[in-house]
């Protein structure tokens, strides 16, 4: 599939319970939700609202009790196991707060070694020229202790996007950067996000960056509401 084919996430009366017996909560309730390609999403709302859990839901994660998840048209909530970890690893990029980066790897091999995972290697992106367009390709021999917050998230956000994804799902970018790093990840999200054609949505508490972000939805109680 060409970039142009894509047509992002869309997630439809999507429902969450999690616990069991009286302890039964809805973590998400009928949910309605489309990023377009190129489309950067920010998520905001209280503590426990269900951010965490829609992340979970549209990277394929969790299966809703209810509803549709379609990532470029394919119903992934509709998959096997299987197929459902196999479209997750080709199709769908995940950054967390703190990078996750392996503390043995240097930055470029942080990408390299998705590439030598992925079973589509002639799609990929070329780990060195993939570090040097979010920055970094000054600092590609360092390992995870050598480098700073804001340059473990953007090794974070290359090794993410090294398979060309459809969807990329970012969970507070954020939480660990002074103020000038934070915007300066959140544009370069932002950038690769249309460069790439990739749907992004990300999770944050940090209402600073939502200037960079194409649209905010709130979520509330497990509901989203359009802000
Ligand atoms: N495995 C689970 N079993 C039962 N309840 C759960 C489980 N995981 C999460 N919950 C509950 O589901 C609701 C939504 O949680 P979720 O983690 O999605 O919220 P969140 O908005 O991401 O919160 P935060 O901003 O604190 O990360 C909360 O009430 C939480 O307590």
């Amino acid at each position: 599939m060409t970039t142009s084919d894509r047509t992002g996430l869309a997630l439809s009366g999507v429902t969450v319970r999690l616990g069991d017996g009286d302890a039964m909560i809805t973590a998400l309730d009928e949910v309605d939700l489309s990023v377009a390609p190129g489309e950067l999403v920010a998520v905001v709302g209280p503590s426990g609202a269900g951010k965490s859990t829609l992340l979970a839901v549209a990277g394929a994660l969790t299966v809703p009790d209810a509803g549709t998840v379609t990532i470029d048209g394919h119903d992934v909530a509709g998959m096997s196991v299987q197929a459902r970890a196999a479209y997750r690893r080709d199709h769908i990029g995940f950054v967390f707060q703190s990078g996750n980066l392996l503390p043995a790897l240097t930055a470029l091999d942080q990408l390299r070694l998705v590439t030598n995972l992925s079973r589509r290697r002639a799609d990929d992106r070329d780990p060195a020229a993939l570090l040097a367009d979010v920055g970094m390709a000054h600092r590609a021999g360092r390992r995870p202790h050598q480098l700073s917050g804001g340059e473990r998230q953007r090794v974070g956000i290359a090794r993410a996007l090294v398979g060309r994804p459809s969807l990329l799902l970012v969970d507070e970018p954020t939480a660990a950067l002074d103020r000038a790093r934070s915007h300066e990840v959140v544009q370069l999200l932002a950038r690769e996000t249309k460069q790439s054609a990739v749907a992004t949505v990300m999770v944050t508490h940090d209402h600073d960056v939502l200037e960079h972000c194409d649209r905010v939805v709130e979520m509330i109680d497990g509901r989203l509401s359009t802000g």
